[in-house]
C-alpha cells in the first residue's frame, strides 16, 4: 500500500495457497507472472533485484558503524522517535530510521523475539537495507521509488525476509525537497497492519516539520554569528550552510555563484586545516579562512562563518602572464566557455601536480578530459586507473594496486574513477594509503560524482584532493553539443564521412543528456545504425529525443513513449493514423503526445 492507495494482496501470495506456486516463486524461474497477482512497483523491484543479482538465500550487506549521530537528522527525529517508540512499546512493531542511502541508524524494538529475528536478518544499525544488496524491502524499495513503500511477507525477494511486513515514509528536506532518510516500521508478517502505512508517514511528516524547526534555529544561531564576526579594513565576512549563505555588501559584489558553491564546498576543510588560498570565479585570489558554528541545541553544525581577505594583484605589466590561449585537446571537442575553463584549470593542475578531485555527472567526460590532459602535460609518464566501483570485488587486491600505483616516489598520474561508489569497506584503507602518499610528487587525480547536498559531508578519501575542478553537465553548455557531433561520428562512422541534417542537430542540442557526453555518443551509434540517406535525419535519431517528459519515465512509460513515437514516424507525424495502427482513440493519442511532450521536426509540430 503506498500513498497511491494501491492495496497488496494482504500479504497472500499465491503459494499462500497449499499446491500452488507462488508469485516469486514463478518470477524467479523466470516464468511470466500473472498480470494483478504483483502490485507495479513491486514486480518492478522484483526485476531491479534481479538487476542488482541479489541472493535470495543469504542476507549479506555491508556495515557501517561510522554514522554521525549530531546529524540534522538524527537531531530532528529524535524526539519523534520517542513518542512513536512509546506509543508502540507493547506491540510487536519495530521503528527503525535510515539515512537516504538506506542505511539504518536507529532502531528502536520492544519485542525480543522480533529484535532477535530482525539482528537474525541484518536489519540493525550500521546496515544497509538498499534494494541493492538485500532486494525488495520497504526500504530500499521507498528509496528507489521516492515514495512510501510497504512491502508485505511474500512480497520481498529475499526468502530471509518472508517472515516480516514493513511500511517505510521518505523523509524529505523541508527546503530542498531531496529525500534525507527514511522512517520504517517492520513487523512479523501476522501482525502486520495497514495503520502501518499512516503511521510513518505521519512520523515522516512530523520529522519534516521539526527539520524546517530547526532550519530557522540554525539559520539564527548562523546569523548571530555573522553579525557579531570579527571584521577589518580589506576583510570581507561570509557565513555558509548547505542551504543558505549570508554575505555583507562587499562580499555580495565581489563573489559570483560559482563563488558561493567553492565557499560553500571548502567551508568544512578551512575549518579543520587553517587558511588556504583560493581562486575566485573572476581569476582573483583570496585568503580564506573559516570557523564553525554549533547548531543551538543539538550539538551539530549549523554551518561556518568564513573570512576573506583579497590578495593584492599583481600589477599586469610586471608579472600578469598573458591571456592563456584555448588548450586544445586532442580527439575532445567542446567550446563553450565552462569546458574551456575546466580544461584551462586542469591544465594548470596537472602542470602543476596538485592532486584534483575532478566532479560531474555520469558520462560528462571525466576520465577522456584527465587522460587527455594527461597525454598533453605529462607527456613519457604512465597514467593508471583504479575503478573505486570495483573495490568491493576482491578489495585486498584491489587496494594493493592502488598501493603500487601510489608508489610514494612515483611521478605517474594516479586516476582514481567513481570515487563516489567506493565501497564501505574499503575507505578507511584508502583513506590511509592517500594520507600516506601524500608526498608523492605524481599527479593523483579523483574523479567522483557532482556533490551530494543532502550528504553531511564527503567521504573521506576525498578529503585528501585539496584542488576542485568541475565538468558541467552537458545540459549546461548545449553549445559544446555541435563540435561534438561531428567528433564522435567520425569516432564511429568507420570512416565514411555521415554528417547531421540541421534539424537532427537542432533536436541533439535541444535535449537534456541525463545520460551527458555518453548519452550524445549513444545516440548518434543509434543514429548511424537507422539512417539510410547520406545524412542523419531527425527521424534517424532515438525515439526518446523526441519527447522531452517532464520526470523520469519508468521502464514501462519509456516502451509505451517510444511505441508513440515510432508509430508518429511511421505515418508521418499524422496522429490519427498513428492512433489507429496502435489500436487507441485519438483523444487517448493526444493525451500521450502532451503527458510525453512528444515533437517531431520542431517543437509543436507533432505535439
Ligand atoms: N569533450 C569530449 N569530446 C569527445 N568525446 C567525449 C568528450 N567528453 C566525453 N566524451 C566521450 O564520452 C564518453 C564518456 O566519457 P567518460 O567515460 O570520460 O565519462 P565520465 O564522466 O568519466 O563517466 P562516468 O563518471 O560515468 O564513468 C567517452 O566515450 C568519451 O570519449
Amino acid at each position: 500500500m503506498g500513498r497511491d492507495g494501491v492495496v497488496a494482496d494482504g500479504g497472500r501470495g499465491a503459494g499462500d495457497e497449499p499446491g500452488r506456486r507462488s508469485a516469486r516463486e514463478l518470477f524467479l524461474e523466470g516464468e511470466p507472472v500473472p498480470a494483478r497477482v504483483v502490485r507495479p512497483p513491486i514486480l518492478n523491484s522484483w526485476q531491479r533485484s534481479r538487476l542488482w543479482g541479489v541472493d535470495t538465500d543469504r542476507i549479506e550487506t555491508p556495515y557501517n558503524p561510522d554514522l554521525d549521530p549530531h546529524s540534522k537528522l538524527s537531531a530532528a527525529a529524535g524526539p519523534v522517535l520517542d513518542r512513536l517508540a512509546a506509543t508502540l512499546a507493547d506491540s510487536p512493531m519495530s521503528l527503525i530510521l535510515t539515512d537516504a542511502k538506506s542505511r539504518i541508524r536507529e532502531r528502536r524494538v520492544g519485542n525480543r523475539d522480533l529484535s532477535g529475528h530482525l539482528d537474525a536478518i541484518s536489519l540493525a544499525p550500521g546496515f544497509s537495507y538498499a534494494e541493492e544488496f538485500v532486494g525488495t524491502n520497504g526500504i530500499g524499495t521507498a528509496i528507489e521509488d521516492g515514495r512510501t513503500a510497504c512491502v508485505f511477507g511474500p512480497e520481498h525477494f529475499s526468502e530471509r525476509l518472508q517472515r516480516v511486513s514493513c511500511a517505510a515514509a521518505p523523509i524529505r528536506n523541508p527546503t530542498s525537497g531531496r529525500i534525507i532518510g527514511l522512517v520504517d516500521l517492520t513487523s512479523w508478517r501476522a501482525t502486520a497492519s495497514p495503520l502501518m502505512v499512516a503511521l510513518v508517514e505521519e512520523a515522516a511528516a512530523d520529522i519534516e516539520g521539526r527539520l524546517l524547526d530547526l532550519a530557522t534555529l540554525r539559520e539564527r544561531a548562523l546569523l548571530d554569528a555573522f553579525v557579531t564576526g570579527r571584521r577589518g579594513p580589506g576583510r570581507l565576512l561570509v557565513a555558509v550552510a548547505d542551504d543558505c549563505f549570508m554575505a555583507d555588501a562587499a562580499a555580495s559584489e565581489l563573489l559570483g555563484p560559482a563563488d558561493h558553491r567553492l565557499l560553500r564546498e571548502r567551508a568544512a576543510g578551512l575549518a579543520r586545516g587553517g587558511a588556504a588560498d583560493l581562486q575566485l570565479q573572476d581569476g582573483r585570489s583570496v585568503l580564506a579562512r573559516a570557523r564553525p558554528v554549533e547548531a543551538p541545541g543539538t550539538g551539530g553544525n549549523a554551518g561556518y562563518v568564513v573570512e576573506i581577505q583579497v590578495l593584492p594583484a599583481r600589477a599586469p605589466e610586471a608579472t600578469a602572464p598573458p591571456a592563456p590561449p584555448q588548450v586544445r585537446l586532442p580527439g575532445l571537442a567542446g567550446r563553450s566557455p565552462a569546458w574551456r575553463s575546466v580544461v584551462q584549470r586542469l591544465t594548470t593542475l596537472a602542470a602543476a601536480g596538485r592532486w584534483t578531485l575532478l566532479r560531474g555527472e555520469q558520462g560528462t567526460g571525466k576520465l577522456a578530459l584527465v587522460r587527455a590532459v594527461h597525454r598533453q602535460q605529462l607527456t613519457g609518464r604512465r597514467l593508471t586507473v583504479h575503478d573505486c566501483a570495483q573495490a568491493g570485488r576482491g578489495t585486498a587486491a584491489w587496494l594493493r594496486g592502488v598501493a603500487r600505483a601510489l608508489d610514494t616516489d612515483g611521478a605517474d598520474t594516479v586516476v582514481l574513477r567513481h570515487l563516489d561508489a567506493l565501497p564501505d569497506t574499503a575507505v578507511a584503507a584508502l583513506d590511509g594509503l592517500l594520507r600516506a602518499a601524500a608526498d608523492r610528487p605524481g599527479w593523483v587525480v579523483a574523479l567522483s560524482a557532482p556533490r551530494d547536498p543532502a550528504a553531511d559531508a564527503d567521504p573521506r578519501p576525498a578529503r585528501n584532493f585539496l584542488s576542485e575542478a568541475t565538468l558541467p553537465p552537458l545540459r549546461l553548455r548545449p553549445d559544446d553539443v555541435a563540435p561534438l557531433v561531428p567528433v564522435l561520428l567520425a569516432r564511429h562512422a568507420g570512416g565514411s564521412d555521415v554528417q547531421c541534417s540541421e534539424q537532427a542537430l537542432r533536436t541533439l542540442a535541444r535535449a537534456n543528456w541525463p545520460g551527458n557526453v555518453r548519452q550524445l555518443e549513444g545516440s548518434l551509434r543509434y543514429a548511424l545504425a537507422h539512417h539510410s540517406g547520406p545524412w542523419i535525419e531527425e527521424t534517424d535519431l532515438p525515439p526518446s529525443l523526441l519527447s522531452h517528459a517532464q520526470h523520469p519515465l519508468t521502464a514501462w512509460e519509456q516502451t509505451e513513449r517510444d511505441m508513440i513515437v515510432q508509430a508518429l514516424l511511421d505515418n508521418g507525424g499524422d496522429k490519427s493514423k498513428a492512433a489507429k495502427a496502435l489500436g487507441i482513440s485519438r483523444a487517448t493519442m493526444y493525451r500521450k503526445i502532451t503527458g510525453y511532450q512528444i515533437s517531431i521536426g520542431g517543437p509543436g509540430s507533432a505535439g
